[in-house]
């Protein structure tokens, strides 16, 4: 279970570029629930998960991981409960080492003597039996390079990174939108089937209406920091794309125009 407790994060506090990016987040992710996020830009998605993950301090407000508080633990203190896969492919990997020096490093993450545990036969049938599951040759290039990866392949390596990792909580931010449809497709498939095995909590940040209708079994909008519309249940399944976005139309002040491309590109 993810926990919220009036959640405030403000950036640059007392200076004129003072920024208020989470106002007062009250959220509570039962374990195992699926949760996409949507928002336009600079509603505070990823703030939202960077400061669950640890990576931003909380200016108000607590976070729980279940009943124990995390708060003021520091994100190395939480990645044990957390798995990330971020939009950009080369965030959660490492260029310089191997497809199997990498998986490694995520398998023994949280482990005594992680490194110890590397690269014997035993791993390596692991990580080529996650990696057939992408059907894209992967597992007969343990040994190459991370850096010499393409996009999409270093981004689905990320993704078994992530399921590797002994975590309950998986945040995926935006984990598809710098893909091509086809590998796109291929991620949110093997997320999903990697979500329901592991019985994980997740949020999932998106700007596809469709991609945050699609999967999970709720939808919290932000705006300007703020939880603004929470679906979930019935009122959910009969929501459309349209209907995402009319909330965001409704959501802006009068005249205020859709500042988001990408999101009427993704819809
Ligand atoms: N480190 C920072 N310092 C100052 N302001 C920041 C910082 N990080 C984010 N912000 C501001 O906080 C607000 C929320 O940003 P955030 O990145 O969480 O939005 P988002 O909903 O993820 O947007 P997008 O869809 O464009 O990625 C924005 O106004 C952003 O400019």
């Amino acid at each position: 279970m993810i926990k919220c407790e009036n959640l405030h994060v403000t950036f640059n506090h007392g200076l004129a570029t003072e920024k208020l990016a989470l106002r007062g987040i009250d959220l509570t992710i039962p374990s195992g629930q699926f949760v996409t996020v949507i928002g336009s830009n600079g509603a505070g998605k990823s703030t939202l998960l960077n400061t669950i993950a640890g990576d931003i301090e909380t200016t108000h407000g607590h976070i729980f991981f279940n009943d124990r508080e995390v708060t003021n633990l520091p994100a190395t203190g939480r990645t044990k409960d957390i798995a990330r896969v971020f939009q950009d492919p080369l965030a959660g990997t490492c260029g310089d080492l191997t497809v199997e020096e990498n998986m490694a490093l995520a398998y023994g993450r949280g482990q005594k003597g992680s490194l110890s545990l590397a690269l014997n036969n035993q791993l390596r049938k692991i990580f080529q039996e996650q990696l057939s599951r992408l059907n894209l040759g992967l597992e007969n290039r343990l040994n190459s390079q991370m850096g010499l990866l393409s996009g999409g392949q270093r981004q689905s390596v990320s993704l078994l990174m992530s399921a590797l990792q002994p975590s309950s909580i998986l945040l995926l931010d935006e984990h598809t939108a710098a893909l091509d449809p086809k590998t796109a497709a291929l991620i949110m498939d093997i997320s999903a089937q990697i979500i329901k095995e592991k019985s994980l909590t997740v949020m999932m940040v998106t700007h596809s209406m469709r991609q945050a209708l699609d999967y999970g079994s709720r939808t919290i909008m932000l705006h300007e920091g703020k939880i603004i519309f929470d679906l979930e249940g019935k009122e959910r399944s009969n929501y459309e794309v349209k209907d995402l976005l009319n909330l965001f139309a409704l959501a802006r002040k009068d005249g205020e125009e859709l500042d988001d491309d990408k999101l009427l590109l993704d819809s």
